[in-house]
């Protein structure tokens, strides 16, 4: 085990956030959008916002609204936070407009059980946003792609051959070596005395995983390509951040797409450019093999005219862009998040090593057939997802006609599912905001009524929902758990950590970045643009 002995003298870096009472974003889409066009302007001074009525008698509820920006002024610098604050003071169901966009948000368990179970299939899709046919692949992705037959044929592929226990399995063997390699880069650091990134480090693990895993390669085989993919991932969020207020503009939204048009296809080019020289890489080092991966099945379908489902290359790459968007940032940032909190709470971390030193022994590294005997080390990652969610608001969109509690729904419909929301309700948990693992540890008889609920149907409240849920819930939730258990076991298990620069015992912050401006600027590793975490996760360093 490597202690930390001596005080370091790199500081801290000084990625300085200015908190501002009105996002800055808010302002300048705000701003953008009035000087565009007073025609516009005052249009929708004249007509009234469309609310969603059912039979008359049921008008969702819905904040007091301005003219022309609707309830765009009750957003913050951090979006997931003040679509909090509005459901905790307007209730669990809202319906809110945002310049020329609208949608309802969602706020309790209750309700979201309403859209991820009972409603499931009405809320298959997602909506597309103003800019989601020009940003990357346009509308080629997966994550976007309606319910249909190509959401269909992917979300199996995934499964089956990618995400499903089988194949996790069979890829256990490429989790263990880069587990290895990661704990080889910090013990580098840790004989170096060097600060390490722990942002850093943990994206290499996650991104070096979903490469080799679903295209049988590593991404540091060639030089710093790791680092590329990981600066494409961060700039996609930026970009993605801007074009997503695009539809605040109404009909002027193209005159947005002009202003980062450029960018989005210098980004997609990058893009091209990375798979295309996979490919040939592939194709010289390879050519026909019998153990296919997904890239392999993939092409096949593509060349094959008679297959059942048309696959392009453009649908290709817009899934594996897809994969590194929606799997890596997502499970490195808990990595980082459960590492702050283990240091900002020393009893939670010896308690997790204890368990792992008493049930792994200390001459070998954890493994993950080891997880199942290490309930202390889930409940801490659980409690980190529950308070942390990489994706605090996931979308869904309503694809027919139903009711949700009273109301009718009609097609077409946005809805957004505030997970941070839900996972913060004090009706479902007590001291909401306190992390406490121990809420996860249940009773052997507490799990068996559990279990038995499960039997029945009975179990799903849908109060714990980091993956969301439903049909369109996260299909990479099973390698998710096995990364971050990985690598915040062996962290755990062989460092010790504080803040560089600090005393030991100081505490990481823990407060968000300023959400949108923040990613704008820095970009996120988080798959969803409106949470950010990295004032905390930029200053945190780990001393070894
Ligand atoms: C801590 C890690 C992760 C979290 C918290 C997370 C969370 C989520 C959430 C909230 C959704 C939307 C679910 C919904 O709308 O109901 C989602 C979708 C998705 N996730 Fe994850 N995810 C994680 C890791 C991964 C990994 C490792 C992969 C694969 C390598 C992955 C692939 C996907 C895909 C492909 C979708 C879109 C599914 C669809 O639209 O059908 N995620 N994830």
């Amino acid at each position: 085990m490597i202690s930390l002995t001596s005080h370091f003298t790199k500081s801290i870096p000084t990625k300085t956030t200015v908190v501002t009472t009105v996002s800055d974003i808010q302002c300048y889409s705000f701003l953008f959008f009035v000087s565009l066009n007073t025609t516009f302007l005052i249009r929708s001074i004249l007509s009234k916002p469309t609310k969603v009525t059912t039979n008359n008698s049921h008008l969702l509820p819905s904040p007091p609204a301005l003219p022309i920006i609707g309830h765009l002024h009750l957003l913050g610098p951090s979006l997931y936070k003040s679509l909090y604050n509005l459901s905790t003071k307007h209730g669990p169901l809202l319906y809110l407009r945002f310049g020329a966009s609208y949608c309802l948000l969602v706020s309790s368990a209750s309700v979201a059980s309403e859209i991820f179970k009972s409603q499931d299939l009405a809320f298959a899709s997602r909506p597309r946003f103003a800019f989601s046919n020009k940003l990357l692949y346009g509308t080629s992705g997966f994550v976007t792609a309606p319910y249909g037959d190509y959401w269909r044929f992917m979300k199996k592929l995934c499964v089956t051959e990618l995400l499903g226990t089988k194949q996790l399995e069979r890829s256990l063997f490429v989790r263990r070596e880069e587990k290895e390699r990661l704990l080889k880069r910090m013990l580098e650091s840790a004989r170096k005395k060097d600060d390490v990134d722990v942002g850093v480090e943990v994206m290499k693990f996650t991104n070096t995983v979903t490469c080799r895993m679903a295209m049988s390669t590593s991404c540091l085989e060639q030089e710093g390509e790791a680092e590329k993919i990981r600066g494409l991932v961060m700039e996609s969020f930026k970009l993605a951040a801007k074009m997503f207020f695009g539809d605040v503009l109404g009909p002027f939204k193209k005159l947005g797409f002009w202003v980062f048009g450029k960018q989005a296809l210098d980004l997609t080019r990058r893009y091209d450019e990375l798979l295309e020289d996979h490919e040939v890489r592939r194709s010289k080092n390879g050519g026909e093999r019998e153990d296919k991966d997904l890239m392999d099945i993939l092409l096949d379908v593509c060349h094959d005219e008679k297959a059942e489902v048309k696959i392009t290359r453009t649908h290709i790459k817009a899934f594996f862009v897809d994969l590194f968007i929606a799997g890596t940032g997502t499970s490195a940032e808990s990595m980082q998040w459960a590492i702050a909190e283990l240091i900002n709470h020393p009893s939670v971390f010896n308690k997790v090593r204890e368990q792992i030193e008493s049930i792994v022994g200390k001459t070998r590294l954890v493994e993950e057939s080891d997880i199942p005997n290490l309930p202390y080390l889930q409940a801490v990652v659980k409690e980190t997802l529950r308070l942390y969610p990489p994706g605090p608001v996931t979308t869904k969109e309503c694809c027919q006609n139903c009711k949700i509690n009273v109301y009718d729904m009609p097609e077409k419909i946005a809805v957004a599912i505030n997970i941070y929301a839900i996972m913060r309700d004090p009706d479902s948990w007590d001291d909401p905001n306190e992390f406490r693992p121990e809420r996860f540890l249940v009773s052997l008889n507490e799990q068996e009524k559990l279990d038995q609920c499960q039997v029945e149907g009975k179990g799903q409240t849908f109060n714990f929902v980091p993956f969301g849920a439903g049909r369109r819930g996260c299909p990479g939730t099973a390698l998710a758990f096995s990364m971050i258990h990985t690598a915040v076991a062996t962290l755990v298990r062989c460092f010790d950590l504080k803040v560089s620069g600090e005393e030991y015992g100081t505490k990481v912050d823990m407060q968000p970045g300023p959400g949108m401006r923040h990613v704008i600027e820095h970009g996120s590793p988080t798959y969803s643009s409106s949470y950010c975490s990295l004032q905390s996760i930029y200053c945190f360093y780990i001393i070894i």
